[in-house]
């Protein structure tokens, strides 16, 4: 079992990109991070990116034959994607929708999310550290049957 932390497009600019908005910290600063954390919990933690949604899809496709929990971060794709949601509504071992801005506090459009209704909860907001307590709840639930 491995926890799956997949992040969509331009999530590989975290660090660069508005930094008013989603901090200084880059991916491979969150890597490092969730890297040390799976350590602790005793869990194998893999971290992935793409701007590719089909490459996406394909992940998100072998988690579901795996069984493996995932938390994703869909970026952009939260707000337009039919074919994400569809690929996660087959996930069984949870799914933690992260956000790493409070997407409720800014535009209209970020308000709408076709992931929400399939996912077993959402962390917005909550910048970068949102990431480790998604590990944290995933790997809490691991061996429940949860
Ligand atoms: O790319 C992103 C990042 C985001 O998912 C976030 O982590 O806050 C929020 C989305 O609205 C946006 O398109």
């Amino acid at each position: 079992m491995t926890i799956l932390v997949l992040n969509g497009p331009n999530l590989g600019r975290l660090g660069k990109r508005q930094p008013e908005v989603y901090g200084t910290t880059t991916l491979a600063d969150v890597d490092e991070r969730l890297q040390a954390l799976a350590a602790q919990l005793g869990v194998t933690v893999e971290l992935r990116q793409t701007d590719a949604e089909h490459e996406m899809l394909g992940w998100v496709h072998a988690a579901a034959d795996a069984g493996d929990p995932v938390v994703l971060n869909p970026g952009g794709w939260t707000h337009t994607s039919v074919a994400l949601r569809d690929a996660c509504a087959e996930l069984r071992a949870g799914l933690v929708e992260l956000h790493v801005s409070n997407v409720h506090a800014r535009e209209d459009f970020r308000r709408h999310s076709y992931v929400t209704p399939v996912a077993t909860g959402v962390i917005a907001g909550l910048g970068v550290e949102g990431y480790e307590l998604a590990v944290r709840f995933l790997a809490s639930r691991v061996g429940t049957g949860a």
